[in-house]
């Protein structure tokens, strides 16, 4: 099978796997007392959406293997690309009735893999209503998800110039002072706009412009979110809609991985911002 159809297959899935996996969260907003494999205790959402996926994304025909933040190892499929899955970003914003997303990367290698492998990456947004950003060959796409089916709302979407947002994560006094600094000089021009779920705070960036950052901690140097799952997928749609990722040091695509669920210090923006971010960490 072509790749571009195994692409489009995967994005049909996750946008008719996305109406399910809303409709399933009204009765999952407990914690379990199971961890995933980056400790983080699990919803009965995770893991539903998990599941859903792991059955629709695993069963297409050109999809080789099958990985997620919620499980340990990577399933193989069968033979063809590899898919890895956040099923749920920002699941502690299901107790208040906060924004939540899903996060697909499309590799060609097998994983754990460098974000340069991935042919196709996206998110839906479960916002007041259900959208997702996709990006394949360079372009990114914003498509309006109803009953299961994408349809396009915006193509070749690209950061506005002119940026007007930042978002930032993890505690105040736990950021490095080079960090700080940054914080310091970018917010007289900014505004800020942080809901705590990735998916929600990336979408401003891409709406508005500005920069989203969830940076190395004092006592994390890694940060939290993960290569594979997060920092990846969503660098891949920022830097195919005009902007830039970064690690602290360049592109998080060029990041190579160690392990499956390896974290990774995660800026991502107008790439003016992000310059200027990789000069203030340096
Ligand atoms: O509230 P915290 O611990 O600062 O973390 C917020 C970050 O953690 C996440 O929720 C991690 O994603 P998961 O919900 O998929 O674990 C991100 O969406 C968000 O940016
Ligand atoms: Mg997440
Ligand atoms: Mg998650």
């Amino acid at each position: 099978m072509a790749h571009t159809d195994t692409v489009a297959a995967v994005r049909d899935a996750v946008a008719a796997a996305a109406p399910e996996i809303r409709a399933g969260l009204p009765g999952r907003r407990e914690k379990s007392d199971d961890e995933n494999p980056t400790g983080d205790r699990r919803l009965a959402a995770d893991e539903y959406a998990d599941e859903l996926l792991e059955d629709r994304l695993g069963g297409l025909d050109g999809v080789g293997e099958y990985a997620s933040e919620e499980r340990a190892a990577v399933i193989d499929t069968g033979s063809g690309l590899s898919v890895a899955v956040d099923p749920l970003d920002g699941s502690s914003n299901l107790k208040p009735n906060n924004v939540m997303g899903t996060i697909v990367g499309v590799y060609d290698a097998t994983l754990p893999a460098k974000g340069r492998t991935l042919v196709a990456a996206g998110y839906v947004l479960y916002g007041p209503i259900t959208t997702m950003a996709f990006a394949h060959e360079g372009t990114t796409t914003e498509y309006l998800i109803e009953n299961g089916e994408a349809t396009t709302l915006r193509e070749e979407v690209t950061l506005p110039d002119d940026p007007t947002v930042y978002g930032f994560g993890g505690r105040v006094p736990d950021w490095p002072d080079d960090f700080a600094a940054y914080v310091e000089a970018i917010e007289s021009e900014l505004k800020l706009r942080y809901g705590g779920a990735m998916i929600g705070d990336v979408n401003q960036v891409l709406t508005y412009g500005g920069v989203f950052a969830y940076p190395a901690l004092e006592s994390a140097p890694a940060g939290k979110l993960r290569l594979q799952f997060e920092g990846n997928p969503v660098g891949y749609v920022i830097e195919s809609a005009g902007g830039r990722s970064s690690d602290g040091n360049g592109s998080i695509l060029d990041v190579e991985p160690e392990e499956l669920h390896d974290r990774t210090p995660v800026h991502l923006g107008n790439a003016s911002l992000i310059d200027r971010l990789e000069s203030a960490v340096d």
